[in-house]
């Protein structure tokens, strides 16, 4: 036993109450025992990061429309085929069963619920097979490439016999980030791997290692092996963004693994910025790490978004409510994006893309100022 699976909390399946998705983290760190949450929660290095990705937010303002007559209408779009009740799916993350015994199938059973999109990691604690059958909504696989060619060909043949309908294909993590918390805590989620075993337990797949090397090719790759269109998650570059769009990305995921990954690349957020001005459209647009807000959610669409994906928030109403809890979790940050879209003006989605966005000046930079 690792210090990470003593004693995973078995919460009653029911809904939680809060203020905002921000003061869930100190909730769930009183239920996760600490390695798993510190795992969860925190970033790479100095999180220099994962601050920055809160922070760029704030340097963004809504140009709010008054007198507009309207009133929201939907929150309803779709991104690659796929209907959704609102612009707020679920990231890919590993290891749920740390954050409550339901692990991902209570995830994807509140993804079910809210009408919403779930995206499984290929580390899921339960088998890609057992998410699928647990509800009967949208699903993407997410895809780490081990050095296991027949693996890495199986995992895909098994996604798409299992009903997912895209590859989500994540490049930035060609090694783990600096994460010193995981090896101060001991903190080992490798046991904990669905896909990795078969129904009799035996190990599936000769090395589990993650592909360093990953390259252009891999797009094909997953592809040609999957039939499903392939989103590239991890694009925080232009150059990047047009590169995989070149090689076949239906989608891309800008991110930047919730500051897990490089610490010291800029807010995903900045990043967007500068991605959706060059994309002009060509590929739908999915964006995450550092939502929190209904107007996080706003910006990011304003910004050039097509759809937004939730982290961590995910997990900690796993923690504190199973399946119910994170209804809670995706019903509250709608709500907040509701108010926001009717003050704002904006009666769709359509109406938030077209918000313009106003960055905020130094006082150095305001007309009069000595
Ligand atoms: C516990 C945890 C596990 C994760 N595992 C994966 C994974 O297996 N594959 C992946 O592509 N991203 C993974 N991510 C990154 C998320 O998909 C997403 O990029 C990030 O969490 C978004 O940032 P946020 O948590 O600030 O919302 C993980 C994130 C967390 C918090
Ligand atoms: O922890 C993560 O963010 C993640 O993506 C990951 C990578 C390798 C194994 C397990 C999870």
């Amino acid at each position: 036993m690792t210090t990470n699976d003593a004693c995973v909390p078995d919460v009653p399946d029911a809904p939680v109450t809060f203020s905002n998705l921000i003061e869930l983290e100190s909730r769930a760190a009183k239920v996760i025992p600490t390695a798993g949450f510190e795992y969860i929660a925190r970033g790479a290095g100095d999180e220099q990061t994962l601050r920055e990705n809160r922070e760029a937010f704030s340097r963004a303002f809504i140009d709010q429309r008054i007198l507009t007559g309207k009133v929201v209408e939907t929150l309803e779009t779709s991104i690659l085929g796929v209907s959704l009740r609102s612009p707020i799916t679920i990231a890919a993350m590993a290891s749920q069963g740390i954050a409550h015994p339901s692990a991902e199938s209570g995830t994807a059973i509140a993804a079910d619920h809210v009408g919403t999109l779930l995206c499984v990691s290929t580390v899921s604690t339960q088998s890609l097979e057992t998410i699928a059958a647990a509800s009967a909504g949208p699903k993407w696989f997410q895809l780490y490439l081990t050095r296991d060619d027949g693996f890495n060909r199986e995992l895909l043949n098994r996604a798409r016999a299992a009903g997912y309908t895209a590859v989500v294909l994540t490049a930035d993590v060609t090694v783990g980030g600096i994460r010193e918390h995981n090896r101060r805590n001991g903190f080992d989620a490798g046991h904990l791997r669905g896909n990795f075993i078969d129904a009799a337990g035996n190990p599936r797949c000769t090395d589990r290692s993650f592909q360093p090397a990953l390259s252009l090719d891999a797009i094909s790759y997953a592809h040609e092996h999957s039939g499903l269109p392939v989103v590239v998650k991890g694009v925080t570059t232009s150059q990047d963004a047009l590169r995989v769009i070149e090689h076949g990305a239906a989608a891309i995921q800008v991110s930047n693994h919730g500051g897990r990954q490089l610490d010291g690349s800029p807010a995903a957020f900045t990043s967007l910025l500068h991605v959706a001005e060059s994309v002009e459209e060509r590929v739908p647009i999915i964006f995450d790490s550092g939502i929190r807000r209904g107007t996080d959610v706003f910006k990011a669409i304003a910004a050039g978004a097509d759809v937004v994906a939730l982290g961590r928030p995910v997990l900690y109403g796993l923690a504190l409510g199973g399946w119910r809890g994170v209804v809670s979790v995706l019903e509250h940050l709608d709500n907040e994006l509701r108010t926001v879209m009717q003050l704002a003006g904006a009666a769709t989605v359509a109406d938030i893309r077209s918000t313009r966005l106003t960055f905020g000046l130094t006082d150095r930079q305001i007309p009069g100022y000595a």
